[in-house]
């Protein structure tokens, strides 16, 4: 091992960064043998280059360290070919190899023959390692490369090789590299070069390829496609990663069972000691890797661009669950969402909450035909004929939007739109769209069909909308393993695991999108549903963290902060005998405080909903013994003012009754039915809390008149002036 300094750099979000690698000493020529040309002494060559040290050696020729003495001796490689190569490709090549430019591969300064030796090229010299010697150094000592971390930087290899490749596949008629491998990539300071230009040629021709990194498509002589290009890559990364053996042991590693599993899954690691990311992080490694190296081309990514934005993808994923730090970068593929996915727990408890003798559970997740409807959804493909009109499309009702593409001429996009708005839209449900998603199927043909994703995905949605959560799992799955580095289909997946009980896969999905884009409510949502359902002593502050982490700029802050506070309520209200209670209940209040004023839930009707569920609970741990008169007192005195909580018990119950009947003017006007019939209850609750020098039954027919009369009018109130909840119409 050639003796070097690993620097690495600062934790950073972006996927490109590599260590600073730095040569020390003079180091020992690669092959053990000084300079090997047959100069006479003093002799230059070409009359230019004095040759130094030989760098190495390969398959077609030997690379001397070298000054050139007319550019100020600038230190070149020199790589004097092999007598066999002289006659080859490369000899006709040279003048297009010299044209590359790119930051990421080799320059070739020129090219030239010397009597006696033959053929060389003149190369940008590189004083690093190659790819091979780092993946042997992280083997030996992992910890110089931050131990998992390591994998982090192989998919930053994976980013910049992927650019060299793009540049050389975007040129017309497209050229590919032909025999990428980690003995052909070096670490350049901070950054890598491929060195080994000398395969470099148009598509489809013969040429250079190595045994274990060559696709099974590529032809007998090496022709070689652009796909096979990425499967080279796809094995070059692998062998860095060490997982596995083969593209095989990525299956068995790609696997979604172990998610479900208590204790994090311990990585199958093939080649490397370098501790492997596990759990989630390791499933999206490898499925990266699997669909870079699949044998069929359709079967891999479609180009260099693809590929990148899933490696990009996946070291994102790895960052933030190796640090728990947001790696956030906006998806290539799915738009951000503006739903929460929060079930019942993100806005205050509906009416219909006061309607059962003991409220539901806010915990209860978005129904399934919710989450289909809710779901991010996926940009429109760039090469659809309405790509430009689909992306200016406004979220509009779907009745709308279904009219107003009526007679837009069919397209994939257009198709795929319309089984959305049909999904969400009552009048048409999923056969409808399911009509829409065949027409799709037809457009894309039965080439592409299998390998698109965008099938799976609405396959997805439609089996959710039919309440097939299984089947469901499984589109998504198949989602997952396209674009292993998107977030939308672990979004999706860890919904269909809360439906399906499995709460250790919907925690680990829905934590690995929400440590990655804390702003993203759904996951937080999930991830906060999952570890109450999981319970254990830190579920309750576990699950209040995840909602806490929601940055005071996301969309979703209001929701997340809304559930913060019912989930102390739940809490408080199902308080087993050890439980500080008091404790809870001040944070309730404290944060019942900061939602109100600072973090924006302003809805009159909504607050008077919320304080009226944190009001019963407190009355609540009063009948229990839970929480006793000076208690009560304490937390009055500490809650902030603007809250105006009851100090003692009497002043607690009016201010229940009057809220009871703030809400009960709530129910009479709205435009539910159901609610109407929770007026009634809401009242007589109004009547039953009052403190007992004031109480008296509202049927009474004094009362009942006065209160018949009541409602009568709340609901002829006219319904767009809310009044505030103690500025109704004068209860009764
Ligand atoms: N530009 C360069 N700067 C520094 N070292 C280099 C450079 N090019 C090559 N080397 C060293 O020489 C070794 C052999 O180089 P290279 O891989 O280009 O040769 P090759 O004959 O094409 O090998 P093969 O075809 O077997 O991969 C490399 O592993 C590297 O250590």
């Amino acid at each position: 091992m050639r003796p070097a300094y690993v620097e690495r750099p600062e934790e950073n979000p972006d996927p490109t960064l590599l260590p600073e690698i730095t040569l020390l000493g003079p180091a020992e020529p690669v092959g053990g043998a000084p300079v090997d040309l047959a100069l006479p002494s003093g002799e230059l060559l070409a009359g230019q280059y004095r040759p130094s040290r030989k760098l190495g050696y390969g398959g077609m020729g030997t690379v001397h360290l070298a000054l050139d003495t007319k550019l100020d001796d600038r230190q070149v490689a020199i790589k004097v070919l092999h007598p066999e190569q002289e006659a080859g490709a490369l000899a006709r090549e040279r003048r297009a190899l010299v044209d590359l430019s790119h930051d990421d591969i080799i320059r070739v300064f020129n090219y030239g023959h010397h009597p006696g030796v033959g053929d060389f090229l003149v190369l940008q010299y590189v004083d690093g390692l190659t790819l091979e010697e780092v993946r042997a150094r992280a083997q030996v000592n992992p910890s110089e490369f931050g131990g998992s971390r390591f994998h982090e930087f192989v998919l930053a290899y994976g980013v910049r090789i992927l650019s060299a490749l793009g540049y050389l596949h975007a040129h017309r008629p497209p050229k590919v590299y032909g025999d990428l491998k980690p003995g052909n990539v070096m670490h350049d300071g901070t950054s890598t070069k491929i060195i080994d230009v000398g395969s470099v040629r148009a598509a489809g021709l013969p040429g250079l390829t190595t045994e274990g990194f060559r696709a099974p498509t590529v032809g007998p002589n090496g022709e070689s496609t652009r796909q096979d290009d990425l499967f080279s890559l796809g094995e070059t990364l692998r062998r860095l990663c060490g997982l596995g053996t083969s593209a095989d042991d990525l299956g068995e590693l790609s696997d979604l069972a172990a998610l479900d599993a208590d204790a994090p899954t311990v990585p199958a690691v093939g080649e490397t000691t370098t501790s492997a990311p596990s759990g989630l992080g390791l499933v999206s490694l490898a499925r990266v890797l699997r669909r870079a190296t699949r044998g069929k081309r359709a079967e891999r990514f479609a180009d260099a661009r693809e590929m990148e934005q899933q490696l990009r993808g996946v070291f994102r994923e790895l960052r933030s669950l190796r640090t728990g730090m947001e790696t956030f970068e906006p998806s290539p593929l799915f738009l951000p969402s503006p739903y929460a996915l929060d079930g019942a727990l993100g806005s205050a408890p509906p009416l219909a909450h006061w309607a059962e003798p003991s409220p539901p559970s806010p915990y209860t997740p978005p129904t399934p035909v919710q989450v289909a409807q809710r779901l991010p959804v996926p940009r429109p493909g760039p090469d659809d004929a309405h790509h430009d009109r689909l992306s200016r499309l406004a979220d509009a009702a779907p009745e709308a939007l279904l009219q107003h593409t009526a007679d837009w001429r069919a397209s994939t996009e257009v198709h795929l739109l319309r089984c959305r708005l049909r999904l969400r839209s009552p009048g048409h449900g999923p056969d409808a769209a399911e009509g829409e998603l065949e027409a799709a199927e037809r457009l894309i043909g039965p080439e592409r069909a299998p390998y698109d994703w965008r099938l799976d995905w609405h396959r997805g949605l439609l089996a959710l909308a039919r309440g097939q959560v299984t089947d469901a799992r499984g589109h998504f799955d198949g989602v997952y393993e396209s674009i292993p580095g998107e977030y939308a289909p672990k979004l999706a997946l860890g919904h269909c695991a809360e439906h399906l009980g499995r709460w250790q896969e919907a925690l680990t999905f829905h934590e690995a999108v929400r440590l990655r884009n804390p702003s993203l409510g759904s996951a937080a949502f999930g991830a906060a549903r999952a570890r109450l359902a999981l319970g254990g002593e830190r579920a309750l502050e576990d699950a209040v963290a995840a909602l806490d982490a929601v940055p005071q700029h996301s969309r979703h802050r209001t929701a997340a902060r809304t559930a913060a506070v019912r989930i102390g309520v739940e809490h408080a209200r199902t308080a087993g005998p050890g439980d500080d209670v008091p404790g809870r209940l001040r944070e309730v209040l404290e944060r019942l405080a900061l939602l109100f004023h600072a973090h924006g839930l302003t809805d009159d009707q909504a607050r008077t909903r919320v304080i009226a569920e944190v009001w019963e609970a407190v009355q609540n741990a009063l009948t229990r013994g839970a929480l006793d008169p000076e208690g009560l007192a304490r937390l009055a005195a500490d809650a902030d003012p603007r809250l105006a909580f009851p100090a003692d018990g009497a002043t607690l119950r009016q201010d229940l009754s009057r809220l009871c009947r703030a809400l009960a003017h709530q129910a009479a006007r709205s435009a539910d039915p159901e609610d109407a019939a929770v007026a009634e209850t809401l009242l007589d609750r109004a009547y039953e809390v009052r403190p007992l020098a004031f109480r008296h039954h509202r049927d009474s027919p004094w009362l009942g008149k006065r209160v018949a009369d009541w409602l009568r009018t709340a609901a002829s109130a006219p319904s767009h002036r809310p009044p505030p909840a103690s500025h109704g119409p004068a209860p009764p």
